[in-house]
């Protein structure tokens, strides 16, 4: 029966004091109760803000310009995610102005913006060791990715870390085996290409591209090349996965969560182990459904990805599915189409915008192009005003907007002003790669300008090395598949402008969003009109 029982007024008057005495009993336990559950949640609180934070004095560091801190920043989704990319950024971006550097603070933890690009390439390139994704306890800033996928490339450190980035070198950098990809490639760029002949038009252009990413990254890691039309279960739980990685209200969810359920901040809260099991269970079908194809002792297919990882870390005939197959599978889950998705969107977006561009693409097109009419591997990673054009676009639209780690080991740089600087263990930083490929200090006057001849007599891998230009990072944790995203999207460029114009007739106005990738706030139309150049 329930203590709050209504009793009407006849009842209560027949009852005698006795007749009150269990319920008052029950009522004193039940406040009991709850004096005691709200005490141990006041420990707790206690024992996680302590352990988590390391002062409570709020932290500053030395010499560098500060903004005023965000403490309770995150609490509120909204504010959250606006607030810390385009608002927090800007303002410690401005700030650094001078110096290189700035500073604010998240609860009692520094937050530290790098905007020099030698400053990043003293933190993140010279002292790599001295920082993090991920933790040992496992807090840091890819902590989100790493509750959720466990252990993968992107995440990992030390042994695991090293044998899986070698796997993703040799399958998605290195020339023999881009050169070994290509022919897939172009064949399922025209492929995507002809469907979008047929259909003449669409509502929403990065659905129409996607296709074509997601086939050409799981040709190569799994062998099949159709995977985009019974993709819905893997984009489902790819769009609730993208929204959890890229929000970093999250990170309180997640502590509100986990607190509630006395669970310890490191462990998945209930809703990222659900999202977790998803994953895990759309791909384990995927992989089984294509066994064969990771079959290391199967005499037919050919070489892919995950078959060479099978082969690598002992699988057989009986268990071809290794774990190292899961955790690269994950990775390939992870960040293998949706920021080519977004970078193919971006770069027809900014040709719609520059008809002379795609003139004097055409121009280098038609002066390379076979009898056939296609570009062969060797022309098409040459061709000088095509990498132009495509360097420009990955520093205008660099599709993943900002990097982040936590500090080891206290690191000290040099800022701008010539101060010495030490940027505490257990810090986080920033970098943005928006803002810094954005920079008018970098860039000049026309920074926001798609220029694609600002990179002629420049190498776009010098501006990488001194940290100025970082689609793809720079330093040992660089993306270790820039070669396969280039010649990926080039192909389909190349496809694209040798066939069809496209238009986009309601572009104009475009806002951008920032999740996970940099994306348009709304689907944009598009319309296909056939050109034989
Ligand atoms: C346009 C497409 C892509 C862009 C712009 C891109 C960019 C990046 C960036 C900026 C990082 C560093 C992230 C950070 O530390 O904050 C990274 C890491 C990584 N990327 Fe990519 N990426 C792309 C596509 C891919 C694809 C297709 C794959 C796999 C098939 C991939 C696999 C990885 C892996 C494994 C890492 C971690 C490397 C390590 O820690 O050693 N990326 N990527």
């Amino acid at each position: 029966m329930s203590l709050f029982t209504v009793m009407d007024a006849n009842q209560q008057s027949e009852k005698s004091p006795e007749d009150f005495r269990p319920t008052l009993r029950l009522l004193l336990v039940f406040i009991a109760n709850r004096v005691m559950l709200v005490l141990s949640s006041l420990t707790r609180a206690w024992t996680y803000l302590t352990k988590y934070t390391p002062s409570l004095t709020g932290p500053t560091v030395r010499n560098v310009p500060e903004v005023p801190g965000y403490p309770i920043l995150g609490v509120l989704p909204q504010m959250c995610n606006e607030g810390l990319y385009s608002s927090t950024m800007g303002k410690l971006f401005d700030a650094a102005q001078d110096s290189g550097l700035s500073c604010t603070s998240a609860g009692t933890v520094p937050i530290i913006l790098l905007r020099d690009p030698a400053i990043i390439r003293q933190v993140l390139v010279e002292n790599s060791d001295s920082i993090t994704r991920v933790t040992p306890d496992g807090s840091g800033p890819f902590s989100i990715m790493y509750r959720i996928t466990g252990n993968i490339a992107v995440s990992a450190d030390g042994e695991d870390w090293h044998r899986w980035r070698k796997g993703f070198l040799k399958e998605f950098s290195n020339p023999i085996a881009l050169r070994r990809s290509y022919d897939d490639m172009l064949r399922l760029a025209k492929k995507h290409v002809q469907n979008m002949i047929v259909n003449k038009s669409g509502s929403d252009l990065c659905q129409a591209v996607e296709g074509y990413a997601l086939d050409t990254v799981w040709s190569v890691t799994l062998g099949v090349d159709n995977i985009s039309e019974y993709a819905s279960g893997l984009l489902s739980v790819k769009s609730g996965y993208d929204v959890m990685v890229g929000s970093p209200s999250h990170f309180w969810r997640h502590y509100i969560r986990n607190f509630f359920s006395g669970k310890p901040y490191q462990e998945p809260d209930h809703v990222e182990q659900s999202v977790g099991d998803g994953i895990k269970k759309v791909l384990r079908t995927l992989l089984d459904d294509n066994v064969a194809n990771i079959n290391p002792e199967e005499p037919l297919g050919g070489d892919n990805f995950l078959r060479s990882t099978s082969k690598d870390s002992g699988g057989s005939y009986e268990a071809p599915i290794t774990e190292d197959v899961l955790a690269q599978a994950l990775q390939v889950f992870s960040l293998g189409h949706e920021p080519s998705t977004v970078l193919l969107f971006w770069a027809i977006y900014e040709l719609s915008l520059h008809p002379e561009v795609i003139e004097k693409l055409r121009h280098e097109i038609r002066e390379n192009r076979r009898d056939n009419g296609d570009l062969d591997f060797d022309s098409i990673r040459t061709m000088p005003y095509l990498d132009a054009v495509m360097t420009e676009i990955l520093r205008l639209h660099a599709p993943i907007s900002s990097t982040s780690r936590q500090v080891t080991r206290p690191i000290v740089v040099e800022t701008r002003t010539n101060d010495t600087v030490v940027l505490p263990s257990g810090s986080l930083i920033f970098a943005s790669i928006y803002l810094l490929h954005h920079d008018k200090q970098v860039w000049g006057d026309n920074a926001d300008e798609f220029l694609p001849e600002r990179w002629a007599g420049r190498l776009a891998n010098t501006a990488e090395s001194r940290c100025e230009y970082l689609p793809f990072l720079a330093g040992p944790r660089s993306c270790p598949s820039a070669g396969f995203v280039t010649l990926q999207v080039k192909t389909m460029l190349a496809v694209l402008l040798s066939q069809v114009d496209v238009k986009l007739p309601n572009s104009s106005g475009m806002e951008k969003i920032v999740d996970s990738v940099v994306r348009s706030a709304k689907p944009i139309g598009f319309e296909i009109h056939e050109a034989r150049i």
